[in-house]
């Protein structure tokens, strides 16, 4: 039985315990809050962030991240990626240097141009067998639910992806391993901007055919990202990539699908942060996804659009205008 821990008793980082568990683990998961912790081992459901779900008995809660650490194979991070470094500079004391480092996050660290890969390396100085990343079309309250789903587990070191798939692996919930880390992050942090435009386009009630072009296209620019980075472009195609981007644009479900479509609908970006009570991690990684293109020249108009409506204030109408007034050119 694998022992393991999981940082972050948020949307995801509970969910996660719940598939490690029903695939037999043994699951501590570290909350920072004491009363949540509190209600989690009483009430055996995570109220804050995923009422109503009866939480496996394999998951333990706790607030002390050295309990958490102790004995874990895998220690999977689960908070939002602009927190990560700060957290994770605290707990990187008490997890042991032969234990995995897992990020569940999809984002990139403002400031910084890191990818939670890089933040977790750059913080522990582990090395590159010893991060991996889980990535894929995974809807909190669709994998609780036990819905089938599948997923991506991704490290350099391909045995250290085929043990995280046994620890994941359940009835309902399926991971395919890859050793493409870079690919699958930036998949599941682009899509998390392109779901922010296809938000907007939804909430000013356009269609599926305005939907369908900028998921297209949003594929399109992801992938050159990716390649300029070092990912191979057939993870774009798969689940860290088409897979989580057709998910997170279609679902209402998604945070920032919702966001998106409440900016659309004419809500400021303040307006829009403030009905929101969990992580839409496209609002601040956008910053950085544009940061990255301008890198590695690579041209993201649909990045562009969202940092222009979300950052600088431009309306979600002249941001569309733009992207059709863009210069003709071959697909
Ligand atoms: N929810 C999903 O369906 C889902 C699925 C796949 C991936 N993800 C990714 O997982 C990551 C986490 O998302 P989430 O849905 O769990 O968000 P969430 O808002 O539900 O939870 C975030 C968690 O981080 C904790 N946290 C925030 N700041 C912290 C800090 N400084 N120190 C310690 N803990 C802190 C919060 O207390 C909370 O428990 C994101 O990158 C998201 O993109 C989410
Ligand atoms: O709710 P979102 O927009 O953060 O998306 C959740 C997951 O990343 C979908 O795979």
């Amino acid at each position: 039985m694998a022992r393991v821990a999981v940082y972050g008793a948020g949307s995801w980082g509970t969910a996660t315990a719940v598939v490690l568990a029903d695939a037999g683990g043994e699951v501590a998961l570290w909350g920072r809050r004491p009363e949540l912790v509190r209600a989690i081992n009483v009430t055996r459901t995570n109220p804050d962030y995923l009422p109503g779900v009866v939480l496996p008995d394999g998951i333990t809660a706790t607030a002390d991240p050295a309990e958490a650490a102790d004995g874990a194979e895998f220690a999977f991070l689960g908070v939002s990626a602009q927190q990560l470094r700060g957290a994770l500079t605290g707990w990187a004391p008490v997890i042991r240097d032969d234990t995995v480092l897992v990020s569940l996050m999809k984002g990139v660290e403002l400031g910084t141009d890191l990818l939670m890969s890089q933040v977790i390396a750059e913080v522990t100085g582990a090395g590159p067998d010893r991060i991996a990343v889980v990535s894929g079309p995974n809807l909190a309250k669709e994998i609780t639910a036990r819905q089938p789903a599948a997923s991506v587990v991704a490290c350099r070191d391909i045995t250290v992806a085929e043990r995280l798939q046994q620890v994941l692996h359940t009835p309902c919930f399926r991971p395919y391993t890859n050793t493409d880390v870079i690919g699958c992050e930036l998949g599941g942090a682009v899509k998390n901007v392109i779901a922010l435009a296809v938000g907007m386009a939804d909430g000013m009630e356009f269609g599926d055919n305005t939907k369908a072009a900028l998921m297209t296209r949003g594929l399109a620019e992801t992938t050159r990202l990716a390649v300029a980075m070092g990912a191979d472009p057939q993870t774009l195609a798969g689940l860290a990539g088409m897979g989580d981007l057709i998910a997170t644009c279609a679902s209402p479900l998604s945070r920032n699908h919702t966001f998106g479509a409440n900016l659309g609908r004419g809500l400021s970006v303040t307006q829009a942060s403030a009905v929101m009570t969990q992580t839409a991690e496209g609002v601040a990684s956008c910053v950085s996804v544009l940061d990255l293109a301008r890198r590695h020249a690579v041209e993201m108009p649909i990045a562009e659009a969202v940092v222009g409506v979300v950052k600088d204030g431009v309306h979600p109408r002249t941001a569309v205008k733009g992207l059709m007034e863009r210069a003709a050119k071959p697909e």
